[in-house]
């Protein structure tokens, strides 16, 4: 940890720590490489198993598996814990990277496939590469890091046709209208930017613009596959 009053340890300690983070990067490319499609669900560690949260959280869970997807959670509790259920239960698989912490609890119970990472920046990595999109429940600093995450990356052309779903409608309604009324007003983002976020109460709703997207996603590379082919030389097919 980068804890300032060891700040003199760090001298000796980095270089070891850089390998560290490479064996994590390692680890999770090596472990997630065969993944079938997945879809990223965050929201608070913290929300009670019976909350609404947590409810909407299970049923998303079990849609998305219903729908072929892989899960993907931090594996922690709450949230998390409540999205990793609604999948594995509906036979889907349940994906957990989680991470170490001082407060650690440990993967939750329903992950079939899980990674523990000590660094958040190598597990931020995993929940984007690995996943088609983004669902985000209410949450706490860790979920507006990872949607925040999400909308910079998109924003900036770094990941393309990549659905940013919100739900909890009534949980985000303060946030968006300071998107709108404050960042958006002072041009601090462009208008488009917040359309990038789709906003819903509806778990079917939310699936159906995830595999929508999927589908564009997948014409757009077959036309991009069909006109390199037809421009390639027509004896050798190269
Ligand atoms: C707070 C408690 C346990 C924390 N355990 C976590 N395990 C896994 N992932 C976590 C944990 N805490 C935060 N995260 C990540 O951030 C998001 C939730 O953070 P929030 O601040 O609660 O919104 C979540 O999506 C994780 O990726 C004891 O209850």
């Amino acid at each position: 940890m980068l804890d300032s009053r060891q700040r003199a340890e760090w001298k000796t300690k980095d270089a070891w720590r850089a390998l560290r983070i490479l064996s994590e990067f390692v680890e999770g490319f090596d472990t997630l490489a065969d993944l079938p499609p997945a879809v990223s669900v965050f929201g608070s560690a913290r929300s009670k198993v019976d909350s609404p949260e947590c409810e909407m959280a299970e049923r998303l869970g079990a849609a998305l598996a219903h729908a072929g997807y892989a899960v993907i959670t931090g594996g922690g509790p709450g949230v998390m814990e409540a999205a990793n259920k609604g999948a594995n239960e509906a036979g889907g698989l349940s994906v957990g990277l989680g991470i170490e912490l001082p407060f650690e609890q440990g993967i939750n119970e329903w992950v079939d496939m899980g990674i523990d990472f000590r660094y958040f920046f190598a597990r931020k990595t995993m929940f984007v590469k690995y996943a088609q999109a983004f669902v985000v429940l209410p949450g706490g600093f860790g979920t507006m890091d990872e949607l925040f995450e999400a909308l910079t990356l998109v924003q900036t052309g770094k990941v393309t046709r990549f659905p940013v779903v919100l739900m909890g409608s009534a949980y985000w309604r303060g946030l968006l209208a300071w998107l709108r009324e404050t960042m958006a007003a002072e041009s601090k983002i462009g208008p488009a930017d917040l359309e990038l976020m789709l906003v819903t109460d509806d778990v079917d709703e939310a699936v159906r613009h995830i595999v929508q997207a999927d589908a564009a996603l997948a014409a757009e590379q077959e036309a991009l596959k069909s006109s390199a082919q037809s421009s390639s030389s027509p004896e050798t097919g190269r």
